[in-house]
């Protein structure tokens, strides 16, 4: 069919009371099924209102267990797919798997297809050198059940973030995918999406509609807020891309959302309060195939046309989230600008419906290996408005702003393919139809921007200078 109804959750993950400490596994299953109860009621809710399928979270059904003994009493050992499996009607075939056989029965019992994050344990021993000392691998791990509770995907999350030493990484990366009639999809978790394997093999290579995103994901301004930065990844690889974050205020995390090439179609930001939220929305089942879908991009098409910029005394330096950036001033109310950082030329074409003096803007650029939390090669072409109207305050994060816009244009001369656009407004809120990429690589608003601007971003990934 040519469109389908897509649901994710934000939940609220009851948490062990001591995630240190090894529990039983009754009492692991017993506050694994406190948070199925939960996902259940999203499940069927979402069902009733249509949705073809339910995203729900990383570490949505235990939370953040650190150790490695630990989290063993919550891990099933969950078998490859291509056994056919319905746990729900066949619960005794593999070892004990409650876990399993839950999900299954409410994919199955409400015609729909659930999407889970848990952990998986394969046994191992000396004749296979890399087996660890306690004789298993642990693995984060998404598995997806079909609207009759089939096992269809099962998912090792490739790049683990820093904390993770509960689980294994998987020797290979897998490019899980699986067809439905509504779409093919691909499916991987949190910190995968800043590399290359598997998250832009699943798009570029295998060509998937829609991609299914279980994450934890703490909010970094001003580029790596959830619902920011994942819009962003849908608009530049040009896919649709459910996102099911958990909700944890004291953690930051909260975004979640239903993304489209061309902009979000719903999403949840909520930092005042601990509530989950359930969220639906139609979407094209195969959006490259839509009138609509946006043209293949020359990121530095344009930027490379225009003059070239000639170091100013004014421009100065300033850290985002650890990386330091070359920044000039937004000091007119209109004009055109330019900075560069070693190969890139960032350019900025912008008008402020009044240029206030309590309120101050740069133009910055970066190009290089960001090394915290994760190296990553990054180029990225940003307005954004600094903390105070002390310069030395730009780059650090801020949420609101008063400044309205009458138009931006951005772009940049871009070394690679893979560069997300970001825009943000005040209150951490998404612009979806107001801003658009065209095919010579600018960013530039379709309307009137009608709240105040944050940040416009072009958020470049080099994967192939990630490993020279
Ligand atoms: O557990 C994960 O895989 C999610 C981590 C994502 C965190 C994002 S990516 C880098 C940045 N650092 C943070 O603390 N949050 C963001």
């Amino acid at each position: 069919s040519d469109t389908f109804i897509a649901a994710v959750y934000e939940h609220a993950v009851i948490l062990p009371r001591a995630a240190q400490e090894t529990v039983s596994p009754e009492d692991a299953l017993a506050l694994m099924n406190k948070n199925m109860d939960i996902l259940e009621g999203a499940i069927k809710e979402a069902a009733q209102q249509g949705a073809h399928i339910i995203v729900t979270p990383e570490d949505g059904i235990y939370g953040w267990v650190f150790t490695r003994e630990a989290i063993y009493p919550y891990l099933e050992d969950i078998p490859d797919p291509e056994v056919n499996w319905i746990p729900c009607t066949d619960p005794t075939r593999f070892a004990p798997t409650p876990v399993l056989e839950r999900l299954s029965c409410m994919a199955r019992n409400n015609s729909i297809y659930v999407v889970a994050n848990i952990g998986d344990k394969k046994s191992c021993n000396s004749s296979d050198p890399s087996c660890p000392s306690d004789g298993r691998y642990q693995y984060n791990t998404n598995v997806v059940f079909d609207s009759e509770g089939k096992l269809v995907a099962r998912y090792h999350k490739y790049n683990l973030f820093m904390s993770e030493e509960q689980f294994n990484y998987p020797k290979e990366p897998e490019a899980v995918t699986f067809e439905t009639h509504f779409g093919k999809f691909g499916i991987f978790t949190c910190f995968d999406i800043l590399f290359r394997e598997p998250a832009v093999v699943l798009v570029s290579e295998l060509q998937v509609d829609t991609v299914l995103f279980p994450t934890a994901w703490m909010n970094v301004l001003p580029f790596l807020t959830a619902v920011e930065f994942h819009s962003a990844w849908a608009m530049g690889m040009r896919v649709n891309f459910l996102a099911s974050n958990t909700h944890n205020t004291i953690m930051s995390m909260t975004g979640s959302g239903i993304y489209a090439p061309d902009g979000a179609r719903a999403y949840y930001y909520n930092m005042k309060t601990e509530d989950g939220r359930l969220l639906i929305a139609e979407l094209d089942s195969h959006p490259r195939l839509s009138p609509a879908s946006p043209p293949a991009v020359s990121w530095s098409s344009y930027a490379s046309s225009v003059e070239k910029c000639i170091p100013d005394e004014r421009d100065f330096s300033g850290l985002i989230f650890y990386d330091q950036f070359t920044f000039t001033e937004l000091t007119k109310p209109e004009g055109s600008i330019t900075i560069c950082q070693k190969d890139l030329h960032c350019h900025l074409s912008y008008k402020m419906a009044e240029k206030r003096e309590d309120e101050v803007y740069v133009l910055g650029a970066f190009d290089g290996l960001h090394v915290v939390e994760g190296q990553y090669y990054l180029q990225i072409c940003t307005l954004l408005k600094c903390k105070s109207t002390d310069l030395s305050t730009c780059g650090q994060p801020v949420e609101t702003a008063q400044t309205k816009f009458d138009m931006f244009s951005l772009s940049g001369t871009f070394g690679t393919n893979y560069v997300f656009p970001e825009v943000l407004y005040s209150d951490v809120q998404l612009a979806p139809g107001e801003f658009e990429v065209l095919n010579d690589g600018r960013l530039i608003s379709k309307t009137k921007p009608t709240k105040p601007v944050v940040t416009v971003t072009l958020f470049g990934r080099w994967y192939e200078k990630d490993h020279l």
